[in-house]
């Protein structure tokens, strides 16, 4: 993980609609293009960090790298849940990722209860070990200070 900490930002796409909302778990996906810019050391699996919608609060979050064993995807993706309830979706503002730590490769599961409660694990692992000093200060970091009303391309 030579590449950690990972900073990138993107517009916000439609996933596959499978539905992560009813599950309780939304995940905001990134472009192809965010995806395949990653860093060949990124590996997929699942991650940790900080991020905020376009100017907004910054607050935690994971993200899963790669193709979804359990669904089989066929198209690499990077998709983010961000620890916090929003008044409302944010399909197309800009999401600001700070990628800090790895938790754990992808997995194929017996049943969708079980990939739910691992997705949940990895929930409270990463708000555990986003309150130590070392990854706390960079939710202070330069790179989330978005000027308002400014727009971003790309990431
Ligand atoms: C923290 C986290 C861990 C995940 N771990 C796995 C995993 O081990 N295996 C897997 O197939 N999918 C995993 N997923 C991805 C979910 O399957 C995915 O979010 C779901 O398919 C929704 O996709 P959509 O946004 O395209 O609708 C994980 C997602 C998150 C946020
Ligand atoms: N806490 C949250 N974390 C991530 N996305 C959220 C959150 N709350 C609302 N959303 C919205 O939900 C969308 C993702 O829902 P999801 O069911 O994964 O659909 P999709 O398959 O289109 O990605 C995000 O793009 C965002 O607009
Ligand atoms: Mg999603």
């Amino acid at each position: 993980m030579r590449h950690l900490p990972y900073f990138c930002r993107g517009q916000v796409v439609r996933g596959f609609g499978r539905g992560s909302k009813q599950l309780g778990i939304p995940t905001a996906n990134f472009p192809e293009q965010v995806v395949d810019n990653l860093p060949a050391d990124v590996s997929t699996g699942i991650y940790y960090g900080w991020a905020s919608v376009g100017s907004g609060d910054v607050h935690k979050m994971v993200v899963s790298i790669g193709w979804n064993p359990y669904y089989k995807n066929t198209k690499k993706s990077m998709e983010t849940h961000i620890m916090h309830t929003f008044k409302e979706d944010f399909y197309g503002e800009i999401l600001n990722v700070a990628i800090l730590g790895y938790l754990r490769p992808e997995k194929n599961f017996d049943s969708l209860e079980s990939l739910i409660s691992a997705i949940q694990a990895d929930i409270e692992e990463a708000k555990k070990r986003l309150d130590l000093p070392e990854h706390l200060k960079f939710k202070e970091d330069n790179f989330f200070q978005v000027p308002k009303g400014k727009i971003m391309n790309g990431h």
